[in-house]
């Protein structure tokens, strides 16, 4: 049992304190913003707030959603563990699923503007049976991305804090149905924005702190003295080097989450959303860079907190000194808080503990939303109640987050007392839903796949990456299927490749053997698909699509290819395996020029996340500024203004 390191009232005090504190800010912004800017809660808004985001805010929305407590906790785990390598190839595993996604944006704004989420697709393509089955899958992730979750942070609080993890389980999502039910899609992109600002200035200040001012460590070339020392003291369960890149069991889990979580972004419906809710021309320029700017929060935090955490095991700061930390411990994701810790005492353990919160609390509230939207679209107003009227569709949406955020919190209770953990989840997941990979990007872009292709090929995807699995563990595993040789690394991989890559196959073939008559109108994704009938001007501008965005957008696909080309043989092959076949330690200067340009690469992220949205939002915190002090009239900033700021920021 880990003795934990704050007492509990951080743990309350934090969930309950800092989740009020949210939960009332963003109930106060979502007023003033419908009564000084004129936006309305309405269902459009609600759930694809106006379509007119700014790639400021879509950037910091991606980082949010895709920064889950895993990525922090994770990440810090695997420097510890593995040494440098770690946060770096964490990073690198997590960015490709967000890059290559981006053609699914630019397909959907094209093809489908007036689209609510990515599945009512399915059902214009494929009628009820097809798109129930893809509506099992959104579910599926749904549900396995917010257990990862909440397990995640209520183990995480309640390692750290001694904090009941019952109580952690039901506190920590309170704040956030609070404040998704209240303002919808676009209190989420705010509230987004703000956890993500807080992240980036926690970080910049644990991590410029670790290399640049700490009397304990204080520079990169100190951090690697005692990385060596700690080699020695404390060698490594697999006999590498805290120093080097050449560690197979690194790699293969980099490459298992890598595939596991391309699912995690094409099946779950939160990152459609984004797209939906985004300006047509933006959101290249919002995913591309928000996945870049994602990609060093992992790499930071465990080039940092981790690698402290494995360096100061020989100094009386160490929460653990003399000796290193339990497997339990490493398990728990506490070697970014031990670190912090370590070099900042509690008020670094504290601040560690803020970051697994805005964690939790953001990636959480763009899940609920993201259910509420497939609940109120696809299964409400499709099935249910097509007539539905607007306020209708709003009383289903505040539903579906109340009514998801309980279950879910049951479920993360479930899976603790059960013994599941987050690495678990992490490597199983992909097993299970990856199928939706390939089944949303052959849909939006192949007119020949056929319903039938889709109801055999996405479930024998996944039948096939279970029994592979399961394949896997056997052999892997002495023979024996258990709890612990299913959690074997070359297991896992091989069911989320079989999973992943056999689904096209089956889709293709199916498709190509017993054709259709005529091929699907791809069209029909933009005749069939309707606004709800309390749309404003807005809402009706957003949704359509003048020939010029139509162009810009496809020279976007042409740039997201070059971009996504250059990462794979740049940052997947060529880097890693360099990396890799060097099969020496780096030296001092490689290893201080690495931390060099991480901490460059964090100062520009952070910049362009916390700065970009307010220049591009200048317009309207003017009116509203205005407004506030009295210099204009409350319904002077009606919709049609909103839209004209809008344009003025898209030229
Ligand atoms: N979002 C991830 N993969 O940490």
């Amino acid at each position: 049992m880990t003795t934990p390191i704050l007492e509990q009232s951080y743990g309350y005090g934090f969930v309950l304190g800092i989740g009020a504190a949210f939960a009332l800010l963003m109930s106060l912004i979502t007023r003033v913003l419908s009564k000084y800017l004129g936006q309305v809660q309405n269902s459009e808004r609600f759930t694809t707030a106006s379509r007119s985001v700014g790639s400021g805010l879509i950037a910091s929305s991606t980082v949010s959603a895709w920064t889950w407590p895993a990525t922090l906790l994770s990440s810090g785990a695997w420097s510890y563990a593995h040494g440098v390598s770690g946060g770096f190839l964490y990073g690198v595993g997590g960015t490709i699923q967000v890059t290559l996604f981006v053609f699914v944006c630019l397909q959907i704004k094209s093809r489908a503007p007036a689209a609510h989420t990515v599945s009512e697709c399915f059902s214009v393509r494929f009628g009820p049976v097809g798109h129930w089955v893809f509506l099992c899958y959104v579910f599926a992730t749904n549900v396995l991305i917010s257990s990862l979750l909440l397990l995640g942070g209520s183990q995480g609080f309640s390692a750290t804090t001694g904090m009941n993890v019952v109580a952690a389980s039901f506190l920590l999502p309170l704040g956030v149905m609070v404040y998704t039910a209240l303002g919808g899609l676009k209190a989420t992109f705010i509230s987004d924005w703000i956890h993500t600002v807080i992240i980036y200035i926690i970080l910049l200040v644990a991590s410029y702190k670790i290399y640049c001012s700490s009397p304990l460590i204080g520079s990169p070339g100190k951090m690697y003295d005692l990385l060596q020392e700690a080699q020695i003291a404390f060698p490594s369960a697999t006999g590498q080097s805290y120093l080097s890149y050449r560690d197979s069991t690194m790699l293969m889990l980099t490459w298992t989450v890598c595939l596991g979580g391309l699912s995690s972004v094409f099946g779950d419906p939160g990152y459609s959303q984004r797209a939906i809710a985004s300006s047509s021309t933006q959101v290249f320029q919002g995913y591309t860079l928000g996945a870049l700017c994602w990609a060093v929060i992992p790499t930071v935090i465990g080039s940092s907190a981790g690698l402290a955490c494995r360096a100061l095991l020989s100094s009386p700061h160490s929460p653990t000194y003399p000796n290193e930390l339990s497997t339990e411990e490493v398990n728990n994701g506490l070697p970014v808080i031990y670190g912090l810790y370590a070099v900042m005492g509690k008020s670094g353990a504290a601040a560690g503990l803020i970051m697994l919160f805005m964690s939790v609390t953001s990636a959480s509230s763009a899940e609920l939303i993201a259910f509420s939207s497939v609940t109120t679209y696809d299964v409400y107003r499709t099935y249910i109640n097509p007539k539905a009227s607007g306020a209708q569709l709003v009383r289903a949406a505040h539903i579906a987050v109340v009514g998801f955020s309980l279950f879910m919190a049951v479920l993360s209770v479930v899976f603790n007392y059960v013994g599941v953990t987050v690495g678990w989840l992490l490597t199983f997941s992909g097993i299970i839903v990856n199928p939706s990979v390939f089944t949303v990007v052959i849909t939006l872009f192949w007119s020949k796949m056929t319903r039938l292709a889709l109801v055999i090929g996405a479930p024998l995807g996944t039948l096939s990456g279970v029994l592979c699995w399961i394949a896997g563990a056997y052999c892997f595993g002495n023979n024996v299927v258990d709890k612990d040789t299913l959690n074997i690394t070359k297991a896992t991989f091989i069911g989320n490749c079989t999973a992943l890559f056999s689904t096209p196959l089956y889709i293709v073939l199916v498709s190509l053997l017993k054709p259709d008559p005529e091929p699907f109108d791809m069209n029909k994704f933009c005749t069939s698909i309707t606004l709800a009938d309390d749309m404003d001007a807005e809402e009706e501008h957003a949704a359509e699509l003048p020939a010029n965005e139509q162009k810009k957008l496809r020279s976007h696909i042409w740039a997201a290819a070059v971009i996504n080309i250059v990462l794979v043989l740049g940052v997947y092959v060529v880097l890693p395996l360099g990396l890799y076949g060097s099969n020496h330690d780096l030296s001092k200067a490689s290893f201080t020029g690495f931390i060099v340009v991480v901490l460059m690469w964090l100062l520009v992220a952070a910049m362009y996340i916390i700065l970009f949205p307010l220049w591009q939002g200048r317009h309207s915190i003017k009116v509203l500024l205005q407004v506030l002090l009295g210099r204009g009239s409350a319904d002077g900033t009606s919709s049609v203004e909103v839209v004209q700021l809008q344009q003025e920021q898209k030229s």
